[in-house]
């Protein structure tokens, strides 16, 4: 479904140069739930938007559901944004209108690409588990019900993926388990591909798979260890990642892996390490110097 290899995206300011995005490789499936995490400002929102359509990639490969996003044309990428994409944010004021119903409000979208489903709009708040409050105006609806409406908007026009950005960031734990609890019923009944961004990694546990990007890099990858585990049932406490999923560090096409700076550090790798080769491992270790070596590098 998605297929990202050396993305790169560059933010240009007046007198500076971002490098949001460093080359980045990233394989989802069709019908896959998973999720990316990573520091504040390692590029995880960079990335979503570029899947999204929101914002064009600077260089590399990015093709999502057969269409390229480097090449794309604007009008194939309103297209793109209507048919194959549906995004949750974590701030529910971007995609809600307060002054409509809840059914309104999922029926917006509908109207805008001419294609109302009254039916399916009601049918989708009855999946989020708002039946009875669909004719409540938004603003009394609480923000848990909220951010409920918005996984139904997201959802109104049958979008293949779905992109969630912090999409429990600002509710308490019970709306937290509700939401990726519906995530997993829609991904299991409609199919549909979730990639959700997250800071937090309890949440990151009940998911199939977890990419951690650094630096904008996909570093590490936590692999769930029991396909056949039942997530939804699993204690979101703050060792689920750890329990659930064995992590291994991605190596991309040409070689390269990430080590990270707390490693590096701890052992006094600054430019330069030594490898080696020894049976079945690689040892990595801070420079050996020769004998008769000037170890003063000017
Ligand atoms: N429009 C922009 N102009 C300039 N720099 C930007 C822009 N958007 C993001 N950046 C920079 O790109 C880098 C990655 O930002 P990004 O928002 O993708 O990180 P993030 O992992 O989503 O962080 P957070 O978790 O805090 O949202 C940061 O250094 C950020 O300052």
């Amino acid at each position: 479904m998605i297929h990202c290899e050396g993305l790169v995206k560059i933010f240009k300011t007046e007198d500076l140069e971002v490098v949001a995005l460093q080359g980045l490789n990233l394989n989802v499936q069709q019908g896959e739930m998973m999720a990316i995490i990573g520091n504040s400002g390692s590029g995880k929102s960079t990335l979503l938007n570029i899947l999204g359509g929101l914002d064009r990639p600077s260089a590399g490969q990015v093709n999502v559901g057969g269409w390229d996003l480097l090449k794309i044309r604007d009008d194939q990428l309103v297209e793109y944004k209507r048919n194959t994409v549906g995004f949750v944010w974590q701030n529910n004021a971007r995609n809600l209108l307060p002054y409509l119903s809840a059914l309104e409000n999922v029926e917006m979208p509908m109207l805008l690409t001419g294609k109302l489903d009254r039916a399916y709009a009601k049918q989708l708040l009855e999946w989020v588990g708002l039946k009875d409050r669909m004719h409540n105006k938004l603003h009394q609806l609480s923000g848990g019900e909220q951010q409920r409406v918005a996984i139904a908007i997201s959802l109104s026009n049958r979008p293949k993926m779905l992109l969630a950005d912090e999409p429990t960031g600002s509710v308490d734990t019970a709306t937290s388990d509700q939401i990726m609890n519906i995530f997993r019923q829609v991904n299991r009944e409609l199919g549909i591909t979730i990639v959700i961004v997250t800071h937090d990694l309890a949440l990151a546990g009940k998911v199939d798979r977890v990419v951690a990007i650094r630096d904008g890099l996909t570093s590490t990858e936590f692999v769930k260890r029991n396909p056949n585990l039942d997530l939804a049932t699993i204690d979101s406490g703050a060792g689920a990642l750890q329990e659930v999923h064995e992590a291994f560090v991605v190596v991309d096409r040409v070689g390269r892996l990430q080590v990270p700076k707390e490693y590096l550090e701890a052992i006094g790798i600054g430019g330069r390490a030594s490898m080696e080769f020894e049976g079945d491992k690689i040892i990595i270790t801070a420079p050996k110097t020769l004998e008769g070596e000037n170890t003063n590098e000017s």
